[in-house]
């Protein structure tokens, strides 16, 4: 009889309570005790969420992320922090998080990094080949008898913990000794991820598997019937001899613990494809397989197809599963997605299945990814679309049921109780209803995926350089300025229908002429409207295009306390009307200087959202570019010379195995080439993105064919340029010099150094000078002092160079 389980569940509240108490406390406002309740308060709702289930999961929980807690539980905590007297472990950890000050000057904290292709950030534990690690289980202690206080002795648990190899494979490895912040060195050539699987972490596996082997007895002696392993890294395509050798060598040693729970190999994100026989080899007592997939890789899971119709999930082939352990936990419910899934075409599969093996029947990883609950969601995702959606609550009844079906009748004919017939049936419905509603807007639009190419650069270049007439190392900034509490209440104001359009109008358009005014007097060359109008990026596209529903309560954790709200993608990604015209129309009236034209591209649209399943990303994301490609085109004809298109997810959604990188790179380029297609040689296209590690997708930034490209690169002391040298075929290149995410107003002499240090890599013809990222996180008396910085060191680099002083 299978059996239902989930790896994880969403921890931040129903309504962010745990973000809120989270703030509170690092703002002296709660104490110590009053965030622990709502901790506990949280670890007691996923208890609630899985009251059906067979298998309890814990361990999930986290005060700020899994990784950071998984460093302290083994002690691995860089010598910088040792010396700041914190002995309290929570507050120890946001100190490693959030970095501390000490009478010596500021700790600078952990780096953080994406969890493979999602938008959750977890912190990079920092090692170093002394490490030598120590268990401190209290925080496992206090979830496992949370869960035995609420649930009482008999519940089975299991215990997730991120596995040894994960953890080494994730974490950045520093020169002993070290003590500088790890945010450069996390950048070296890795996964799409951008983890490294440094050599030297190896070393450090059988150091780590012993104390992994400690922590597996204490959890037998807690009782504890199943630990879950996850190592999400077996789905990559990528790991070397070594590393597969390495694992295999520390799980056999932890299967030599005389007392130990039930293993659960866990493997998520993708199908386990390349490393299923070494997983096979593995002596433990389950696997899960997500059979799902994230959509964005074209790679064929499971031996079978990946989604293509609305939730027709898995297609499993079972002869791909020989050897592997006789439990085996499916992952048939996309984790990461918000549908319902087609429960009729999974029974069917599943049915083949269930008389062969022991069944552990799971969402496909983590419902971490996903909001909470649909019930709070009355009012803004329309009724029709409501049925044909799941969020963690929904998916976990969902899970239930396909037991509920698997479990009733006999063998032979499998017939569900009526009970149970009546829940499929009405889950049917649902999705039916959902189904011709979505239909009826439009659901099929398959838009063309190529893109005619623009002129060769040079000849672009020059007709942009004759009708800008910039400098040598234009200045300008990445597009957002300050967001004030004033701007945040307006917004607010205006989306309750509290405040009239007009007057909502001349409040940006006031803000828009001061932040206009603001960059003249510093001097900048390009400059921008500031955003005010936008709450965030993607939500504000989001909520002007045709396709894209906002939901009221869809929180998703992305780091610590910090959470995004994604759009849902329903049905054909349309533009009803203009919707940046005005603004930068109204900011270009307002000076002589040239004003970028500020876009959020396809493929970032669509990562940060939740598409659809029913066609492809790719689709989704080429319906995208084709409504910002009518944006472009308006933006030009209202007289917009430079267009800039942040494409700040490009890195993240690439796929996660390597034999997906091409396709991804040949269609994600050409879906931006798609939005520039058509405008005049003389319009400057610029894209930005937020890093600068482009190693494993140079081509397809290359491919982008973007006139300038704006990077992060100041935290590195650019040391990132040296992968961009000359012929990766880029053409002009604005390295961030300032370091938006710190509070520290960097020196003009500092600035012109990483000036200087960027035209040892490139010439100046094709440099420009600006900041990381957008500024909307910073203060204006912040920002004000660093773009003065930033705008006399290029002026001061600018003479160097026209005085001959220093040649290129
Ligand atoms: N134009 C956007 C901004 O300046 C780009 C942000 S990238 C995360 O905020
Ligand atoms: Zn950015």
């Amino acid at each position: 009889m299978p059996k239902t389980h989930t790896l994880g569940l969403p921890r931040i509240g129903e309504r962010r309570e745990l973000k809120k108490a989270l703030e509170s406390y690092w703002n002296g406002m709660i104490n110590r005790n009053q965030l622990r309740e709502v901790g506990l308060e949280m670890q007691r709702l996923s208890l609630r969420y899985q009251r059906e289930l067979d298998i309890v999961t814990v361990g999930d929980f986290s005060y700020y992320d899994r990784m950071l807690d998984t460093a302290l539980l083994f002690d691995a905590v860089p010598q910088r922090f040792r010396g700041l007297g914190l002995y309290d472990r929570l507050n120890l950890g946001f100190a490693l998080a959030r970095g501390a000050t000490h009478s010596d000057g500021d700790v600078e904290p952990l780096a953080m990094r994406k969890w493979f292709n999602t938008n959750y950030h977890y912190i990079v534990p920092e090692l170093d080949s002394r490490c030598s690690f120590r268990l401190f289980p209290e925080d496992v202690r206090g979830q496992i008898r949370t869960a035995r206080r609420e649930l009482g002795p008999d519940t089975p648990l299991k215990y997730a913990l991120i596995g040894p190899a994960t953890f080494l494979y994730l974490s950045s490895l520093r020169e002993t000794g070290g003590t500088g912040s790890a945010a450069g060195a996390a950048c070296c050539a890795g996964d799409a991820c951008g983890a490294a699987g440094q050599a030297g972490a190896l070393e450090l596996l059988p150091r780590l598997t012993t104390v992994y082997a400690e922590l597996l007895g204490l959890l037998a002696q807690e009782g504890v019937a199943w630990v879950q392993l996850e190592e999400p890294i077996l789905v990559l395509d990528s790991l070397s001899p070594e590393w597969l050798q390495g694992i295999e060598v520390s799980y056999r040693e932890l299967q030599e613990i005389p007392q130990a729970p039930k293993t659960l190999l866990a493997t998520y994100f993708e199908f386990a494809n390349e490393n299923l026989e070494l997983i096979a080899r593995l002596p433990v007592d389950a696997v899960h397989l997500d059979l799902v997939g994230s959509g964005w890789g074209q790679q064929v899971t499971a031996g079978a197809k990946p989604q293509t119709t609305q939730g027709s999930a898995i297609n499993l082939d079972l002869s791909r599963l020989n050897g592997l352990p006789q439990q085996l936990s499916l992952g048939v419910l996309d984790g990461r997605g918000v549908w319902k899934a087609d429960l009729d075409a999974l029974l069917e599969q599943l049915r083949l299945f269930a008389h062969r093996r022991e069944l552990l029947l799971a969402p496909s990883c983590s419902l971490l990814h996903l909001p909470y609950s649909l019930e709070s969601e009355h009012g803004l995702v329309p009724e029709p679309l409501l049925a044909g959606l799941a969020f963690a609550r929904e998916k976990l009844a969902e899970l239930v049921l396909l037991r509920q079906a698997l479990c009733a009748g006999d063998d032979a004919g499998f017939t569900p109780t009526g009970e149970t017939q009546q829940a499929l049936a009405e889950h049917r419905a649902c999705r039916a209803r959902c189904r011709e509603y979505q239909e009826q807007q439009g659901c099929n639009a398959a838009p063309a995926q190529t893109a005619p190419a623009r002129s060769p650069y040079a000849r672009r270049a020059k007709l942009q350089h004759e009708k800008l007439q910039l400098p040598l190392l234009p200045s300008t900034t990445i597009g957002s300025f300050p967001q004030t509490p004033e701007l945040r209440r307006v917004r607010r104001a205006f989306r309750r229908g509290e405040i009239t359009g007009t007057a909502y109008t001349a409040t940006i358009r006031e803000e828009i002429a001061r932040t206009i005014k603001e960059q003249e007097e510093i001097g900048l060359d390009v400059l921008v409207h500031g955003e005010p109008e936008r709450n965030d990026m993607v939500e504000y596209f989001a909520g002007h295009l045709d396709g894209f529903a906002e939901t009221g309560f869809g929180w998703v954790q992305s780091y610590g306390s910090r959470c995004v709200k994604p759009a849902i993608i329903w049905c054909d990604i349309t533009r009803p009307e203009p919707i940046t015209l005005e603004w930068i129309g109204y900011a270009q009236s307002c000076t002589d200087r040239p004003v970028k034209g500020m876009l959020t591209g396809p493929v970032t649209m669509v990562k940060w959202s939740f598409p659809r399943v029913d066609i492809p990303v790719r689709d989704q994301v080429f319906q995208t570019a084709a409504a910002l490609a009518q944006e472009v085109r308006d933006l030009e004809a209202q007289g917009t010379s430079i267009i800039q298109i942040d494409e700040a997810a490009f890195k993240e959604a690439q796929p996660l195995k390597r034999l997906d990188w091409p396709g991804y790179a040949e269609w994600a380029s050409a879906a931006f080439r798609r939005c520039s297609a058509g405008v005049q040689d003389s319009t400057q296209i610029h894209t930005h993105m937020c890093y600068s590690d482009f190693s494993t997708l140079l081509d397809a930034v290359a491919a982008m064919d973007a006139d300038v490209l704006t990077i992060e690169t100041s935290r590195s002391e650019m040391a990132l340029l040296e992968s961009l040298h000359q012929e990766a075929g880029l053409h002009e290149l604005g390295p961030g010099v300032y370091d938006i995410h710190s509070p520290l107003i960097p020196s003009t002499e500092q600035l012109a150094r990483r000036i200087r240090i960027a035209l040892g890599h490139l010439p100046p013809e094709r440099l420009w000078i600006n900041p990381d990222c957008g500024l909307k996180t910073r203060r204006w008396d912040e920002v004000r002092a660093a773009l003065r910085n930033m705008q006399q060191a290029a002026e001061l680099v600018r003479a160097e160079l026209q005085s001959g002083e220093r040649t290129a």
